[in-house]
């Protein structure tokens, strides 16, 4: 079986190494050529640990390729993964004209039976979609069935969660598509949920806006802490340790970003409203979100009186550790805020780069957290990358200008900052 996998973003590119990796022959398509000629020289064109080792070992096992030739590329495939971005539109709904332009360029190229796969994260109705866009760009009749495969991988563990997924979720419209597609995966050993298109579909949104709950229920509740002198974490063990809460994306913090949770829930509530359903949680969900990063900035403004002329050095820029990607990103909010209310804004991230809209303004980007700690007023920590634990704190205070912390991502020991003599302030979380 020849595979083909169409967008070599973070889901293309694991997907296309993972499968290598299990021994399949795979071809990574993508438009973008910079991307391309990376990939075929052996770099990643993101930032994710352990996946250019897999990279560099499968263009030489010959089980990968990369290439912007579509044609040749949909010929010669049997089965063809669907890998592309899927971002918001305005109102919050899935933008699939990337989907569509992939599967009008196989619909006209098909030349024989071909299994297309979805893995993009799109709206419950999608694989219909996609059968009908084929269906109309065909020039002959050839037969071809369209599955929905979603993708749980997160940002920063791509690779141990593609090879070691928690499950597999197959919706599948014909036996033989699911057929393949079981055989495909037999060797990863996890759970096989078979289903139809449409519950496929709606089990990757209900999974993204369920984790999401959870962190703004964790993050309303760190609100309470903070007035009633609690300290969140303990709250969050206390109930993550019963196994029907689970103890995982209770952690407090500045709310969540990404490509995926934000775009993701609203997603979803727009199929709600195009179905004349109020999901009333997740509206809350967002809207607790959006103001999350307000709280730090809210501590800040407490504590020094004023913003204006404060220099503020910010750590982390990238939406959680171990990755480089700023979509969405609070650290982004956060920086917006500061510029606004005239605050001298230095910013620190051991891979992420800052956004083209805030490259020629006054941000100072540091190569070294010390750099940025440099005479400052305060420091945000925005993303608990592990190396800012490792900040030799007692120094780095003698070089500020005012000792404070405003910790968003409850990474530091709040008791062990306050005996070096720092102004420590976590989200629901203090000394
Ligand atoms: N990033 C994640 O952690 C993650 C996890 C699970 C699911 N998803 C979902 O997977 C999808 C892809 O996400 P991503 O983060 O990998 O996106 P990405 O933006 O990193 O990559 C998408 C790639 O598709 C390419 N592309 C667009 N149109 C194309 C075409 N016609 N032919 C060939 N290539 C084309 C783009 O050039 C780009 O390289 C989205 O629907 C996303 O919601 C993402
Ligand atoms: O306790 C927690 C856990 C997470 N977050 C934040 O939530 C966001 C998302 O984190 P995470 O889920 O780890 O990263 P993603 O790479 O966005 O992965 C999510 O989105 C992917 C794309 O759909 C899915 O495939 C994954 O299963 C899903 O976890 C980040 O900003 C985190 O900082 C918190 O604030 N507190």
């Amino acid at each position: 079986m020849s595979i083909l996998v169409v967008g070599t973003g973070y889901v293309g590119t694991t997907t296309a190494l993972v499968l290598a990796e299990l021994g399949w022959r795979v071809t990574g398509l993508d438009t973008d050529d910079s991307k391309i000629k990376l990939l075929q020289q052996g770099s990643l064109p993101f930032y994710e640990d352990g996946l250019e080792a897999l990279l560099k070992k499968h263009l030489q096992s010959g089980n990968i390729r990369f290439t912007t030739k579509t044609v040749k590329a949909i010929e010669q495939s049997d089965l063809i993964f669907i890998c592309v971005g899927t971002p918001s539109q305005q109102d919050g709904s899935a933008d699939l004209r990337y989907v569509k332009q992939v599967a009008m360029d196989i619909g006209r190229h098909m030349n024989g039976y071909k299994l297309i796969v979805n893995k993009s994260t799109v709206p419950v109705g999608t694989q219909e979609k996609v059968t009908r866009w084929v269906l109309e760009a065909q020039t002959r009749t050839h037969p071809f069935d369209v599955a929905s495969n979603p993708e749980f991988l997160r940002e920063g563990k791509a690779l141990p969660d593609a090879m070691y997924p928690d499950r597999v979720v197959i919706g599948a419209s014909s036996d033989h598509a699911a057929k393949l597609l079981k055989a495909l995966y037999q060797s990863l050993k996890c759970p096989v949920v078979i289903t139809t298109p449409k519950t496929a579909e709606l089990i990757k949104y209900a999974a993204n806006a369920f984790l999401a709950t959870k962190v703004s229920y964790i993050n309303e509740l760190a609100k309470l802490c903070d007035k009633l002198g609690i300290n969140v974490k303990e709250v969050a063990q206390g109930i993550g340790l019963d196994p029907r809460i689970g103890s995982s994306f209770l952690q407090a913090g500045i709310g969540y970003g990404g490509s995926c949770f934000p775009k993701d829930v609203s997603a979803l509530l727009q199929t709600a409203n195009e179905h004349d359903t109020e999901l009333r949680l997740l509206e809350q969900v967002i809207s607790i979100n959006r103001a999350q990063h307000q709280h730090l900035l809210h501590k800040a403004r407490q504590r020094l009186g004023t913003l204006v002329h404060k220099k503020i050095a910010v750590l982390g820029l990238a939406f959680k550790p171990d990755t480089d990607d700023i979509r969405e990103a609070p650290a982004v909010n956060i920086i917006k805020s500061l510029l606004d209310e005239k605050a001298i804004v230095s910013v620190h991230d051991p891979v992420a780069k800052l956004p083209p809209e805030l490259v020629h303004v006054s941000v100072t980007p540091c190569n070294t957290p010390e750099q940025a700690l440099y005479g400052a007023d305060a420091v945000f920590i925005c993303t608990e990358w592990k190396s800012y634990q490792h900040i030799d704190w007692e120094r780095i205070k003698r070089y500020m200008n005012d000792p404070n912390i405003f910790d968003g991502r409850n990474m530091l020991d709040a008791r062990l900052m306050a005996a070096i003599g720092f102004h420590y302030q976590g989200i629901g979380y203090q000394c």
